[in-house]
């Protein structure tokens, strides 16, 4: 399997290749040259453990790695789990909650970031040379990463977050890592600004080159990829208990890398009927899907800070798609955003940008009031993320499909929401341990210079 970038400008490289590199050369975004409909596999992957599936998922694009290697690879990476299913879905309510948060860092991220590590460290292995990542945080990418390759002796890690916008806990689980490989930048601006500095350094194809860098974020096609098993692994558990012909998911989005992933295992054949995109007050994503328009707005703090994002990196994979998978026509859409800050699609013949999505939006009251209806009529505890997408699940509701709602984050990560929500707070014992312990990072300039210069004086 070979990989193209969405910007058309980049020769097709391997898998290997395609996970060193991260961001194209050209500044797209990296996406297999065909998809595989796996239509007739389903039956069969219906019945395997989370590992196994995961393996039978990833073999098809990881196509340049030995199966035993990449068999060992993805063992290893699903040990650190917490729980048998790894992805175990909960009833809870009218949904099926597909709890994600199962990895060391307790957010969805650790169910590509610890295999995208371990990834990482095998090419290093086989190929010899140094990583040095860079990346960018609202929140819980930062931890997972780190945690990902944390004492891995050919890496280094540079993770920037935005200065006093991401929860206390999720903070601490990236400045309270010592290891040596560990640089913790807390920038002064949004998580949109991070992002950017990341892009744009990445831009600089010398300076990528010459200091060997790579990509955690969901730039970074692996991790996108990992992100499609949990889809296939819940779907088969809800079709089997439920004997439904397909299924929906509800997924809070930000960088809309998540749904992304759910796009694509619909494309590869999942029997998905709707794909319930669910944002914050950063409502960018939802409104392009009610109105055809993707404009820019500022971004806002809220109670869900990983989302708070305005321009989603992965939206330019799915618009790719929308474009025809026409690399011209995918560069005109991002040079008019680029400069005007907007860009429009023509709407369908049903008045919709894509009838797979429906999209809405839940602000910080909704997430409050969701956190307290469910865990006074339920007993549970949805983290402020996790709120907003069940909220906006409850306006798309199907008689005919389980909808099943993504679980992107344990709520011990989110104190003071949850406290302001049913008045007390839960407890995770990984975060507890973390009361009281040392912690490292330097602050930072919203200057890509200045970033530049940390890395040149750091690796
Ligand atoms: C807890 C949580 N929920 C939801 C999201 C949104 O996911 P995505 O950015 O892939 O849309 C994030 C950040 O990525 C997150 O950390
Ligand atoms: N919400 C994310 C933002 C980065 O997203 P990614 O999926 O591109 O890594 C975070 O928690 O950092």
């Amino acid at each position: 399997m070979n990989y193209i970038s969405t910007r058309g400008q980049m020769a097709p490289i391997g898998f290997q290749d395609a996970v060193m590199t991260g961001l194209a050369p050209d500044g797209g975004l990296l996406l297999p040259e065909q998809l595989p409909n796996v239509t007739e596999k389903l039956d069969a992957w219906s019945k395997l453990s989370y590992p196994e599936l995961a393996f039978e998922v990833i073999r098809l694009f990881a196509t340049d790695i030995p199966a035993d290697d990449l068999q060992k690879l993805v063992n290893d990476s699903y040990a650190a789990f917490d729980h048998p299913e790894v992805a175990p879905s909960v009833a809870v309510g009218e949904f099926e909650i597909l709890e994600l948060f199962h990895g060391p860092t307790l957010a969805f991220k650790d169910v590509a970031l610890q295999f995208l590590g371990n990834l990482f460290e095998y090419i290093l292995e086989k190929r010899g040379g140094r990583l040095n990542i860079l990346g960018a945080t609202s929140g819980d990418t930062g931890s997972a990463a780190i945690h990902g390759v944390r004492g891995k002796p050919a890496i280094n890690i540079f993770i920037m977050h935005p200065e006093g916008r991401t929860s206390p806990l999720q903070e601490k689980q990236m400045t309270s890592v010592l290891d040596d490989n560990v640089f913790n930048l807390a920038v002064d601006g949004t998580f949109d600004d991070c992002q950017n500095i990341m892009k744009t350094t990445f831009g600089d194809v010398g300076f990528k080159t010459e200091h060997s860098l790579g990509s955690v974020n969901s730039v970074n096609w692996a991790r996108v990829l990992a992100q499609t098993v949990y889809y296939f692994y819940a779907a088969f558990k809800a079709l089997e208990k439920t004997g439904a012909k397909t299924v929906q998911f509800s997924v809070p989005t930000g960088n809309f890398g998540d749904i992304l992933a759910g796009y694509l295992a619909q494309r590869m054949g999942l029997p998905i009927s709707k794909l319930i995109l669910a944002t914050n007050e950063n409502d960018i994503l939802s409104r392009f899907f009610n109105s055809g328009t993707y404009g820019m707005a500022d971004v806002v703090s809220t109670i869900s800070p990983s989302m708070d994002i305005q321009v989603a990196s992965n939206f330019e994979r799915y618009l790719y798609y929308k474009a025809g998978q026409d690399a011209s026509k995918l560069v005109a859409l991002m040079d008019g955003f680029k400069e005007n800050g907007s860009l429009s699609i023509e709407l369908n013949e049903s008045g919709a940008v894509d009838d797979l999505f429906v999209a809405g939006r839940g602000d910080t009251a909704a997430t409050m009031a969701t956190i307290k209806k469910y865990h006074d009529q339920c007993g549970y505890v949805l983290d402020p993320h996790t709120a907003v997408g069940v909220y906006v699940a409850e306006q798309f509701k199907s008689a005919d499909a389980p909808t099943i709602c993504l679980a992107t984050a344990h709520p011990a990560k989110f104190t003071q929401a949850i406290i302001d929500a049913i008045g007390k707070g839960v407890h995770h014992p990984t975060l507890d341990a973390l009361a009281d312990v040392e912690t490292r990072c330097d602050a930072i300039a919203n200057d890509v210079d200045a970033v530049k210069e940390y890395l040149v004086g750091h690796i």
